[in-house]
């Protein structure tokens, strides 16, 4: 593909673009036909373009952009398992993960579903063993506490959904608490630890590659803590840590019994994995049953997205939108404004998901790119976010495309209908709180009318014309939510087709893990001294102030 800059299409939205200049979207949201043009359902979700700064032209001209960056090709290649992962040399196929188990998938002469259903029936096992109380530590207590030991991919997946669908524990089973600990500095571990009794614990040593020093340096923590308190180290490996990875060498190295490692494939990229076995702190949450429908939820939306026409296609619409304002309207900024509590991880599952797969500077070809890719993303809850960041927004200097996204019913399941009452008038007060917040942000001022008596004061103008997406989803359920991650999985696709670069590797990650090991060896300098040589003088006055200052301590 010749670069996307050099297309007709290309060429014909800087022209639309520029045509449509500073037309405010008080204008273009002056018409009866906006909402209808402009929003699409499928099985139970909602997108809605209306706020965007699309006029029907625009729109045509995008979906024409896809064609000629031959998106549907693209979408059937990363279906099938062509190896469109260039860099690694593999295909990415986490949509294969939550392929029906009687499907067929066939990869280089070999039904991937086979060995994808196997793993699931493995962790299948555990997940009942462990709700059965039938987990037995090496006291022989049952465990009642497991603590996910990951990063990236292999933390923030999982912790989001177990966040948002803690309400769908099923009822039949013994409750295991969940915990999860990521960060290199021992904070979240040590907090965790204290609280702790190892006898009922089991740890996750959940890492693709089996070699992260930030869990690494947890699990090893945990296995100290454990042997201490427990003693017999072959027995607490054996009773109190399951792994995950995609090496079986590297688990059992570590020692980790054979029986108890859940292993995937180099072909799931870490920020996809939340569908492999890194999703089993999921299912010990909401039961196997909830995590195959979270799994077939993420696969009806891979249907759609294979199926449906690019002009109905909820994540190819959601992509091109993002596109134009990034592109087009060089607006760099991206909000993710949950209204719900429970997807409260939700923005920083996607700072992953997004900013990992699509910051990137090179073209498949290897050449630079001339135009601009991921934007900075980052969100929080919206009702939250209306009191810290929303400021900026209305009446900062930035312009910022925001996804507002929703429920439409919440409480149902109480059953004490006074409580159900009030929840459900704090859910539509959240709802109104969604609608009224995009709709400012859309019109300014001019959505409230004016007083007569009104003084136009500058500081009280909003100038709205900020650009916004809603997503509603009818409730959340893990089938909508996975449908929810697989839309925005695949929204991550298609603009990565559209800027012709690889969504699925993260080079840009690893000199800083090198680095940081050549940096602690400084920081272990007996003499306190820093070798001029080995760093810039920034870095050695850092370090020396830590040596002089520890050694004084
Ligand atoms: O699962 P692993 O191999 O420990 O990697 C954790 C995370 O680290 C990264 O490689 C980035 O440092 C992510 O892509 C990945 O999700």
């Amino acid at each position: 593909m010749s670069r996307p800059s050099n297309l007709a299409s290309w060429y014909a939205l800087q022209q639309e673009a520029k045509q449509m200049g500073d037309r405010h979207l008080r204008e273009m949201s002056n018409n009866d036909q906006r909402y209808q043009e402009l929003s699409r359902h499928f099985d139970g979700l909602l997108l809605d373009l209306s706020k965007q700064r699309i006029e029907p032209l625009t729109l045509q001209l995008l979906l024409q952009l896809a064609e000629e960056c031959q998106l549907s090709t693209k979408i059937n290649d990363l279906l099938t398992g062509q190896p469109i992962n260039l860099s690694e040399k593999r295909p990415a196929l986490h949509t294969a993960l939550r392929l029906p188990a009687n499907e067929e998938l066939w990869v280089d002469g070999q039904d991937i579903n086979l060995g994808i259903q196997a793993s699931l029936d493995k962790m299948q096992q555990l997940v009942e063993k462990i709700h059965a109380g039938q987990w037995r530590g090496v006291t022989g207590l049952p465990v009642t506490h497991v603590v996910n030991l990951g990063v990236g991919g292999s933390d923030l997946g999982p912790l989001m959904v177990c966040h948002a669908l803690a309400d769908f524990k099923p009822k039949n089973i013994s409750p295991v608490k969940i915990q999860f600990a990521s960060t290199i500095d021992g904070s979240q571990l040590a907090e965790s630890l204290k609280e702790l009794n190892p006898a009922t614990t089991l740890f996750i040593f959940s890492s693709k590659s089996f070699s992260t020093i930030d869990t690494l340096t947890n699990a090893k923590t945990a296995r100290h803590w454990l042997v201490d308190k427990l003693g017999n180290e072959e027995l607490v490996l054996k009773q109190h840590f399951i792994g995950v990875s995609g090496s079986t060498e590297k688990m059992t190295q570590w020692g980790i019994a054979e029986e108890n490692q859940l292993l995937f494939w180099d072909w799931v990229g870490g920020r996809y994995s939340l569908w492999s076995a890194i999703g089993l702190p999921i299912a010990l949450q909401i039961g196997m049953q909830g995590f195959r429908q979270l799994l077939a939820g993420a696969h009806a939306l891979d249907q759609h997205f294979a199926t449906s026409r690019l002009i109905d296609n909820l994540p190819v619409l959601l992509a091109l939108s993002g596109i134009w304002n990034i592109n087009f309207l060089n607006i760099r900024a991206q909000a993710i404004l949950p209204y719900d509590g429970r997807l409260k991880y939700f923005p920083d599952y996607l700072t992953q998901l997004e900013m990992e797969s699509n910051g990137k500077s090179t073209s498949l070809k290897g050449e630079a790119v001339d135009y601009a890719t991921c934007p900075v993303l980052w969100g929080e809850l919206g009702p939250n976010a209306q009191h810290a960041f929303y400021q900026l927004l209305h009446q900062g200097t930035e312009a910022v495309n925001c996804d507002f996204i929703a429920p439409v019913h919440r409480y149902h399941e109480i059953e004490d209908p006074e409580a159900r009452k009030k929840f459900q008038d704090q859910h539509r007060l959240s709802l109104a709180n969604c609608f009224a917040q995009s709709r400012l942000l859309m019109l300014g001022d001019a959505a409230v009318p004016k007083l007569e008596s009104d003084q136009p004061m500058p500081h009280l103008l909003y100038r709205g014309n900020q650009p916004s997406s809603t997503l509603l989803i009818d409730e959340l359920t893990p089938y909508s939510l996975g449908q929810l991650i697989a839309l925005y999985e695949h929204k991550v696709f298609v603009q990565a087709a559209i800027w012709n670069i690889n969504p699925f590797d993260q080079w840009g990650v690893e000199l800083g893990k090198k680095i940081a090991l050549a940096t602690e060896q400084a920081l272990l300098a007996e003499d306190q001294q820093v070798n001029p040589e080995a760093f810039d003088p920034s870095t050695s006055g850092l370090l020396k102030h830590c040596l002089t200052t520890i050694k004084q301590s």
